[in-house]
């Protein structure tokens, strides 16, 4: 493994990469001469990752481990609220810190979490799956889901810290090594050609993406947060393929089968690739060259509902603007473009050619 390389992502986030990071941890923790520390884990990451973890960091201070079941129902205000009793009850305080080791549901739903208890609590990541790792850990955005909206509640709170141990995807199933790259076709596909043709190069079934390639997805997000963290504009283009896929996963959250974020997202993203013909100008042979990589990676991925569901979901998405639905497009592979209003008949439209409406 390579030697970790620590650099300011910006005033607050450093990222630490492989076996180093745990050394790295080690000091932060000390210097930060903390009260407790709450672990949160699901169930995987706690048998799987979290005896690795304790055992790379030795000495420490008083420590609690949050458990919560694994999958994106966990995101939800119940668990949350459960979560805050806990943490009242075990006394955590101002000087407690948080770490939240496993998927981005847990980034997610433990940057939350710390960023309200006490009105915020200092919190380290580190990410267990490919997605959480490329995309969910890094950003600052945390929150839960509302009903079938994603992310309805939450905050911007950047972790003091990311710890990205690709180890810890040894024991990752393959459909989330699979759901994770879709966020890294994305990062190719909003912001670097280059970086695409390496990925759809690259065989997924059958390997795990490198370090390398995982801390150039990272850069490109953070390129892009670093002009606008709080996405009052150009953060939106991270969004590509998320105002469909996020509709497809909510309402596939409501099946006896969920899709994965990832597998969601690369519905979304065929599907937002027919708008971005329609409206940014994207060429037809790109777009044929976009749409037959998903639906060779994510060929038994497939979801049916009516338009109507879809549309309500569709219409509650945080990109809108009052009654205009506001999408992140693609003008070219490496380019995105943010903010587009598309008309209801089109997205209905494009839907159909994705064939997603029941
Ligand atoms: N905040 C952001 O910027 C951002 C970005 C992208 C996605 N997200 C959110 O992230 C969530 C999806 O994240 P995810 O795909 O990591 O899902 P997840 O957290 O549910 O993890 C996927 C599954 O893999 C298991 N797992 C995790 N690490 C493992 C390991 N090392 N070994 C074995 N099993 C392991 C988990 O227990 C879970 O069952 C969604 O809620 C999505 O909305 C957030
Ligand atoms: O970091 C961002 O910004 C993103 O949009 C990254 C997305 O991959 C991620 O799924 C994010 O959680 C979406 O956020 P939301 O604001 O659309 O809920
Ligand atoms: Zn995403």
């Amino acid at each position: 493994m390579k030697k970790a390389i620590r650099y300011l992502v910006n005033d607050k986030n450093l990222i630490w990469f492989g076996e180093n990071a745990f050394s790295h941890l080690k000091t932060f923790i000390a210097k930060g001469d903390y009260s407790s520390i709450f672990f949160v884990v699901d169930e995987n990451t706690h048998d799987l990752c979290l005896p690795y973890l304790l055992q790379s960091l030795g000495d420490l201070p008083r420590c609690e481990v949050l458990e919560v079941e694994a999958g994106e129902d966990t995101k939800s205000p119940e668990v949350l609220v459960q979560l805050w009793m806990v943490m009242s009850e075990l006394q955590a305080d101002r000087h407690s810190l948080v770490i939240n080791l496993g998927g981005g549901v847990i980034t997610d739903l433990g940057g939350f979490l710390a960023g309200t208890y006490m009105r915020g609590l200092p919190f380290v990541n580190i990410p267990t799956s490919l997605l959480a790792m490329v995309d969910a850990s890094n950003g600052g955005k945390n929150g839960i889901n509302l009903a079938h909206y994603k992310n309805r509640i939450g905050l911007f709170q950047n972790p003091e810290a990311v710890c990205v141990i690709p180890d810890f995807l040894e024991t990752l199933p393959e459909e989330e090594v699979r759901s994770g790259f879709a966020e890294m076709l994305k990062h190719g596909l909003i912001a670097d050609a280059e970086y695409w043709k390496e990925l759809i190069e690259f065989d997924i079934a059958e390997e795990v993406p490198t370090e390398e390639m995982i801390r150039k997805s990272i850069a490109i997000k953070q390129e892009v947060i670093d002009k606008d963290f709080r996405e009052a504009g150009p953060r939106k283009v991270l969004n590509f393929g998320h105002t469909i896929g996020h509709a497809i996963e909510s309402l596939s959250l409501e099946t006896d089968s969920p899709l994965l974020h990832g597998e969601a997202i690369a519905l979304g993203m065929i599907t937002e690739t027919h708008l971005s013909q329609k409206y940014a100008a994207l060429s037809d042979p790109e777009a044929e060259e976009i749409r037959s990589v998903f639906e060779e990676i994510y060929q038994d991925v497939s979801f049916l509902a009516k338009a109507e569901d879809l549309m309500e979901v569709i219409q509650g998405d945080k990109k809108n603007r009052g009654d205009e639905l506001r999408f992140t497009l693609i003008t070219q592979i490496g380019n995105g473009v943010v903010d587009v209003p598309v008309s209801k008949e089109d997205i209905i439209e494009a839907l159909k050619l994705t064939k997603i409406l029941a």
